[in-house]
């Protein structure tokens, strides 16, 4: 299949409808996902991206349907994992000759992944290559979200291909932003940010500058994953800036596990307390033993301050809890605060091991944290009532 995207650009990508789990079973993939590869015909022919190696044979085949494979001029990786590579080696088979366009870390990172020695040519930021009257200018994209990573932007066309940035796991049978459905479309956009981006926010936030200081004009962002942005493009640009900026909504979130009910009853009590205090915050309650890790994030993303709650089991914290404290602290969420809570039986690690993970994540520490020794009574109860009040006030003067 063949797309049209605009004028001699179109998409011979891979919708991925089936997908439910990314990198392994790292990232959950609600709405599947697509491979977005795309071929521009001007003088001069360039293939950008390939998509994720089960698809690879499909791929070459639909790929020599729209146009003969020793007609590419030039291939242009712009970013060597697996899901935009993984088709390489089975059309380099057939085109091993053929330019590779990439950055020198992508060279590094495509051997290292496919162990095959071909024809490299790298690029750096700014340098261009001519496609006939049309030329693609690189902008090496350091961190967005691999060392590797570069997006290449069409002159003339005014089309930007940016890789991972602005793209979203997201299959759809009709590629434009304007075409889906608009809150769907934003829910795994900001997921995917919230999950794979918060790392590199500063970077994001830098190469966004650096490419409106370029004055390029821009009426389409065609990315590696989901829809093409062509429908007023700034507007997932935008978002980007708001997002790379510590963000945050009037959130609180209150994510716990437990394992008979009793850190579940202080954590919806707690949440009680905080409604109480700010009918106008938003509050938000996951068991991270049930809810899916991924869409816990992007809660944590949105919110201002996150209160995580675990029982103590063998003088420690409960494995869905460790995992997902893990994934926080990874994330390197700035401009959070947080408090613990969780039951005990007889020692009570598990507050003081949350509030220091936590510490460690980066999150700025409102209190203590709240413990209670087995199963909350009303004086436990109330205790609860008054550690969300008192979480609201905190946060207020801080
Ligand atoms: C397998 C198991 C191990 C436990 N280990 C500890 C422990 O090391 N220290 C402690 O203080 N309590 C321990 N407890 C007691 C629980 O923390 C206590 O029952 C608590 O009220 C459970 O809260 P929950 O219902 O929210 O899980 C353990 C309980 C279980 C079932």
């Amino acid at each position: 299949m063949s797309v049209p995207v605009k004028n001699n650009i179109s998409w011979v990508g891979k919708v991925d409808w089936e997908l439910r789990k990314f990198h392994g079973e790292e990232y959950s993939t609600h709405k599947g996902s697509s491979y977005n590869s795309y071929l521009v015909r001007e003088e001069k022919i360039a293939l950008i991206e390939t998509v994720w190696t089960p698809f690879a044979e499909e791929f070459v085949q639909n790929l020599q349907k729209t146009i003969d494979l020793n007609k590419i001029d030039y291939i242009i990786a712009n970013h060597g994992e697996i899901d935009h590579s993984g088709a390489l080696p089975e059309l380099m088979r057939l085109i091993p000759d053929t330019p590779i366009y990439c950055t020198a870390n992508a060279v590094k990172s495509l051997k290292g992944q496919h162990h095959q020695e071909w024809n490299f040519r790298v690029v750096k930021n700014g340098d261009r290559l001519s496609l006939g009257t049309k030329e693609l200018i690189f902008i090496e994209a350091p961190m967005l979200h691999w060392p590797d990573s570069m997006f290449c932007y069409l002159t003339n066309d005014n089309v930007l291909f940016s890789s991972d940035a602005f793209g979203q796991h997201y299959a759809t049978e009709k590629l434009f932003n304007d075409l889906v459905d608009q809150p769907e479309l934003f829910l795994e956009c900001i997921k995917y940010y919230a999950n794979i981006l918060t790392p590199f926010s500063s970077f994001v936030d830098r190469k966004i500058k650096e490419f409106v200081s370029l004055n390029l004009p821009l009426d389409m962002i065609c990315t590696s994953h989901g829809v093409i942005w062509r429908d007023n493009p700034l507007q997932i640009v935008t978002k980007y800036l708001e997002w790379s900026a510590n963000y945050q909504e009037n959130q609180i979130t209150v994510i716990y596990d437990s394992m008979w009910d009793s850190t579940r009853k202080m954590a919806e009590t707690i949440a009680h307390g905080i409604s109480e205090e700010d009918p106008n915050v938003l509050v938000k309650i996951y068991n991270a033993g049930r809810a899916d890790k991924n869409d816990i994030i992007t809660e944590v993303f949105k919110s201002k301050a996150i209160v995580v709650g675990s029982s103590t089991i063998n003088k420690g914290i409960l494995t869905s809890i460790a995992g997902i404290l893990e994934e926080i602290r990874g994330l390197g969420f700035k401009n959070k605060a947080a408090a613990a809570f969780g039951a005990y039986g007889w020692s009570g690690e598990s507050v003081k091991m949350i509030t220091d993970r936590l510490k460690e994540g980066g999150f700025t520490i409102a209190n203590d944290g709240l413990k209670l020794l087995w199963t909350p009574d009303e004086d436990g109860i109330s205790a609860c009532r008054n550690f969300g009040r008192d979480l609201v006030k905190a946060l207020a003067e801080s």
